[in-house]
This record gives C-alpha cells, structure tokens and sequence, in this order.
C-alpha cells in the first residue's frame, strides 16, 4: 500500500442538528424497544467471551487486555446510543446466571435480538443444550425475536476446522430445535474472534436486521455506486466500526478490513491534526475526508455523513477522474440520506414503504459514465 495521498479538509455545511441521532430516538415504538433503544441481549455460558466482544467492539479495549476482564455477576445493561449512530442497549447476560429459572418475561419481552456465544475452542456440547433452552423460552415469549449463534473464539482453530465447526454446531442446534418442535425458528450462525474484524462484521449483520431503514440505505448505495464508478461502498459508524449499510454486491472480507483500518487512519489523524481550540469540538466533522491511492490502481475514499456516519467508497484509479461528479453525487446521497430520517421521524409507520421511496425518487445523481 502506498502511504497516505491526501486527507483533505473541505468546505460545507454541516447537517442541521434535527439530523442529529437523538431524533432518531423516538422513531422506534415497536415492542422490541425500551425508551427508543432495540434491545441486544448478549449469552452464553461462563468465560465464552461475551464482556470481551462487548468491551472490544463498543469500548475501544485491546483484545489482549480481555485476558484480565473478571466474569460478569448480574446483568450489565450498556447504553450504545449516545456516543454512536446506534441506538440500542446491549444487556450482557452473566454466564453464571440459571438459565433453568430465570424471569424470562422481563428479559425477553422487549428484545429486539439475542447474540448467544459459543466458546468454539472449549467442549460445546453443554451449551448447545442452553441455546436450545434460551432460544425456545425467548420464542414463547415474544416471536419477534432473531437469534444470532456466535461461534466464538475461532481465532484458536486451523482453518479447515472452523467451518467444520461452524456445520457441527449448525447441525445439533437445528436437531434440537426439530426435536422440540421448533423447526420454524431460524438461527443465523457467525464465526468470530476479537483478534480480528469477524466480530465487527458479525455485529454488522445482527446490527443491520434490526435497522428498519435498511433497505432504503442499501438501495441509496446502490444509486450512488451505480453512478459513479464506485466499486463497493459503505456506510460506517465511525465509533464502533460497525457498517450499519453497504450496496448489494458481496462483501468481501479484505474491503470491509481495508475501509475498517482506513476509518481508524483518519479518526486518529483528525484526533491529532483536526482538533479544534475546544477539546468539545469533535475533530471528526463535515469538513473530514480521505482519499489513499493503493498500489494496485485503488482507490479508497471516505467522507463525512455526519458526526458518527462515514462513506468509505472502494473504486478503481481511473474512475476517480471525474471526482467532481463523485462529489456532487455524495452530495445527493447525503441530501437523501437526511431526508429519509426526517420523513422516518415526522411518521409514525417506521418502515413504510412509499415514504423511503420519495427520498429515492429526489436522488439526483450524475452518472460518472455519461462522459
Ligand atoms: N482466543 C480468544 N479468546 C477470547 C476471545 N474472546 C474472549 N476471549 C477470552 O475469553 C476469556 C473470557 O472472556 P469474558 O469476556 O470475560 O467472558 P464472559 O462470557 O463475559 O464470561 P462471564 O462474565 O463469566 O459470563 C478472556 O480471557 C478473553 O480474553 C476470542 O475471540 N479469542
């Protein structure tokens, strides 16, 4: 990779304030949220990694120093809405707790989704019998809820023996599931580890399902790179790293690693470099964006959104030519962007179709091969 080429500061405005997250806040009333947060639920037995992928994801922690971390002894409930785009409270489950007799009314009830995580490097057996049980009283209790199998610690096992795993531990749940009468109950299954980015790109996937706007965001993307030449884009929460939204070609671990660490080069760059004289005044604003030429003829460019969204875009040299159209149409994304959570906030049916389609509709974008 070839150093860095240019992080550039521009001109322009700012999102008036009501783009703001808070407002965000009050567009959810469904029964999976508590005062406009999804609840996450994060179990699974003692010493599976559940505080660590907490700490490492949401606080920024090394993983090495997880090694310290003691084991959790009653619920911790995490806000993950006023330092990030995410409006959601994590509840970390402790491993000890008696998953047998447990009020399974309050803990489930307003849950938008429930991570369990399995130590992949330990004995699973024991805790496939607990997702069986968490999973079918969690279903009794509110039918809403998506469950999401962390098949976790995977950084210990030789590639061959991961997706071996991954199938074994697929097979027995699904079994136990049949076997209780639960065969319409569906689990999704992600291998992850802290030492790399398998976990923020797990929490990506569980994090996005529970994103009403999700689809209007993907459609957006799609514009935008169909216009631009641009190869694969996202849409990052700058705090967590998580993509809350990308087009709809594959994703493909090395770009998603590649926008990940480039995320991380310009939040520090502008922590250094960008600070204004207000230590309140966050260094990452509408004037931030980076461009780095790779040596392979690629390019990654990210600008602002907002204060916690970033546009990492993966695109060939050549097509960054006309980067003016580029820019006029992020421009046109953005504008879209803030109209689909202003008309999301004035109405109250979250997810309507026909609202998120008139934000489309207004896209005005230039197409970058028209020449
Ligand atoms: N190798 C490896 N170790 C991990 C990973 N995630 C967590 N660990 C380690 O697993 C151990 C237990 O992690 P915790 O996060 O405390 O586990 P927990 O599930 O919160 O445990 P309880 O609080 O007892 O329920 C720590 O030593 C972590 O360093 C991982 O992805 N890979």
């Amino acid at each position: 990779m070839s150093s860095l080429a240019e992080e550039q500061f521009e001109g322009g405005d700012s999102f008036p304030k009501d783009f703001g997250y808070g407002s965000y806040d009050d567009e959810n009333s469904g029964p999976q949220v508590q005062n406009g947060k999804t609840r996450i639920l994060l179990m699974g037995h003692r010493r599976s990694g559940k505080t660590s992928i907490q700490k490492v994801v949401f606080q920024k922690m090394s993983p090495n120093e997880t090694l310290f971390l003691e084991g959790t002894n009653k619920i911790t409930k995490e806000d993950i809405a006023n330092s990030s785009f995410l409006q959601f409270q994590l509840w970390d489950c402790p491993g000890q707790m008696d998953f047998q007799d447990f009020d399974a009314d309050l803990i489930f009830a307003k849950c938008g989704a429930v991570i369990f995580v399995i130590d992949a490097q330990d004995d699973y057996m024991e805790a496939l019998n607990t997702l069986n049980l968490v999973v079918t009283k969690a279903y009794n209790v509110n039918k809403n809820i998506r469950f999401e199998v962390f098949v976790h610690k995977v950084d210990g096992l030789y590639e061959d023996n991961k997706m071996e795993t991954q199938r074994d531990i697929h097979q027995r749940s699904n079994d136990d599931l049949l076997d209780a009468g639960y065969d319409h109950i569906t689990l999704s299954f992600h291998l992850t580890s802290i030492y790399d980015h398998s976990i923020f790109e797990a929490l990506s996937k569980v994090i996005q399902k529970l994103i009403p706007q999700l689809p209007t965001l993907e459609n957006l993307l799609n514009i935008l790179i169909n216009n631009s030449g641009i190869e694969k884009a996202f849409l990052f929460d700058v705090v967590s790293k998580i993509y809350i939204a990308t087009d709809s070609s594959p994703v493909d671990m090395q770009s998603y690693e590649l926008c990940c660490d480039m995320v991380d080069l310009v939040i520090d760059i502008s922590g250094i470099y960008g600070l204004e004289e207000s230590p309140d005044v966050p260094a990452f604003d509408s004037r931030s964006s980076s461009l780095i030429k790779l040596n392979s003829g690629t390019i990654l460019y990210l600008r602002e959104v907002d204060r916690y969204l970033a546009l990492v875009c993966i695109l060939r040299e050549d097509n960054f030519e006309k980067q003016g159209v580029i820019n006029y149409n992020f421009l046109c994304f953005r504008e879209a962007l803030q109209q689909v959570f202003e008309i999301r906030n004035k109405s109250n049916g979250a997810g309507e179709p026909g609202s998120d389609t008139e934000s489309i509709e207004k896209l005005g974008v230039v197409n970058n091969h028209a020449g």
